[in-house]
């Protein structure tokens, strides 16, 4: 079966600037007509529903990159076995996203945009169900994860240790997704903030953010002893992006966790990369790491830390960890790694393209389908 890349693209520019509606429209359709799939969803569909668009839109985007769209859904794919999806509701789901869009689209959808979108989605879910089943001969589709360690490092950042009951495939710098008993059917995302080790564990800097039903879960009502749930590792900020033997980390809170896991695992290499970290807090108290990174630097000899807090009076305070870098007249020659909240990536990655760096050399999480963790 072959995709008909133009009257897929065609038509999806008829319903992107309507994107809202469609999605309110497909959940509502796949909901009425199947009941049954509304138990594998969240209460709160807020979340769920930006992230169907997003991963659409991967996949829209990138429909002539063969390989690299199968990547991705295989990954969505081995994803999602931890919500309970089966091959038996791909059709229920193939049938409502196209009549919603149809619908959004309305007056101006065309008879040849079904047939290409039918093809185009029959062919998703095939790739999709072979990775899930593959995927169900090695690996659960989530961890059972006992919390071994749970450390307040401030009245509202937990550094919580979670042992998974089975061996946890992943790599430093990627993230996992968590659901506690509290929250049924409610998964977060939380970079992993160690790299792999023999002891199978992971360790997670969670910070309770009001409103944040998760994360004051795991802050303000988990112990250890707790278990939680475990969906399988994810995200591509790998230290092998880096093309380039003097990195720079540039982290803002929390963000910290996944740059943390790639210095841990930089200690390890034989050839050591040159490493700045820029470490950005609010506040002096909110660093809730610094004997761990303190240590990290002991044992990594090219590690260079420079601490910027940029919300209290002070010498030397008043600065984001950009500021930071700039006030060193650091000049990135370079690899950057960038992370924390959304707005604070999106706006050190402009500053740092302004100072002459290569898009290119600028590595964050954020993909449209996996925004940047949060509690
Ligand atoms: N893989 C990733 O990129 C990860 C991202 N995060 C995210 O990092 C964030 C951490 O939040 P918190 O700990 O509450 O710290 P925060 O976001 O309140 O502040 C941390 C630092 O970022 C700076 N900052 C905040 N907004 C900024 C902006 N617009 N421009 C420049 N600097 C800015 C602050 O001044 C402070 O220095 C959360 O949004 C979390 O979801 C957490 C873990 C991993």
């Amino acid at each position: 079966m072959t995709l008909d890349i133009r009257l897929i693209r065609e038509s999806w520019s008829l319903v992107e600037p309507v994107a809202d509606q469609v999605t309110l429209d497909f959940y509502s359709r796949l909901f009425a007509e199947n009941p049954r799939i509304r138990e594998l969803f969240p209460p709160a569909m807020d979340l769920q529903r930006d992230r169907l668009f997003g991963a659409l839109t991967q996949v829209v985007l990138n429909l002539e990159d063969t390989e690299g769209v199968r990547e991705y859904l295989g990954q969505l794919a081995r994803d999602h076995r931890k919500y309970g999806v089966r091959p038996e509701h791909y059709p229920a789901l193939g049938h409502c996203l196209i009549a919603a869009m149809r619908a959004g689209a309305h007056g101006v959808w065309q008879p040849a945009y079904d047939q290409a979108w039918a093809a185009a989605y029959d062919l998703i879910a095939e790739v999709m169900i072979q990775a899930a089943d593959q995927d169900a001969v090695t690996a659960p589709p989530a961890w059972i994860g006992t919390v071994v360690g749970h450390e307040m490092r401030t009245p509202d950042i937990a550094v919580l240790t979670v042992e998974p009951n089975h061996p946890y495939p992943f790599r430093a710098g990627q993230y996992t997704t968590v659901q506690t008993a509290l929250w049924p059917r409610v998964w977060r995302a939380y970079s992993i903030a160690n790299a792999p080790r023999h002891d199978n564990r992971i360790v997670l800097h969670v910070r309770a953010i009001p409103g944040g039903w998760v994360s004051t879960a795991l802050v303000k009502h988990t112990r250890p002893g707790d278990t939680i749930l475990l969906g399988p590792p994810r995200g591509t900020l790998s230290l092998e992006q880096a093309t380039t033997s003097h990195l720079v980390f540039i982290a803002g809170g929390t963000g910290l966790a996944p740059l943390k896991a790639l210095i841990e695992e930089s200690v390890w290499m034989p050839e050591r990369p040159a490493i700045d970290l820029f470490y950005g807090v609010r506040r002096a108290a909110d660093a809730y790491d610094t004997e761990a990174l303190n240590n990290l630097r002991m044992q990594h000899r090219r590690l260079r830390i420079v601490q910027a807090v940029s919300d209290e009076p002070g010498p030397g305070y008043g600065q984001t960890a950009i500021d930071a870098l700039e006030y060193h007249r650091i000049i990135p020659s370079g690899d950057v790694f960038v992370c924390g909240s959304q707005q604070m990536v999106r706006v050190t990655s402009d500053r740092l393209v302004r100072l002459g760096v290569p898009a290119g050399r600028i590595h964050t999480e954020y993909t449209p389908d996996a925004p940047v963790p949060v509690g």
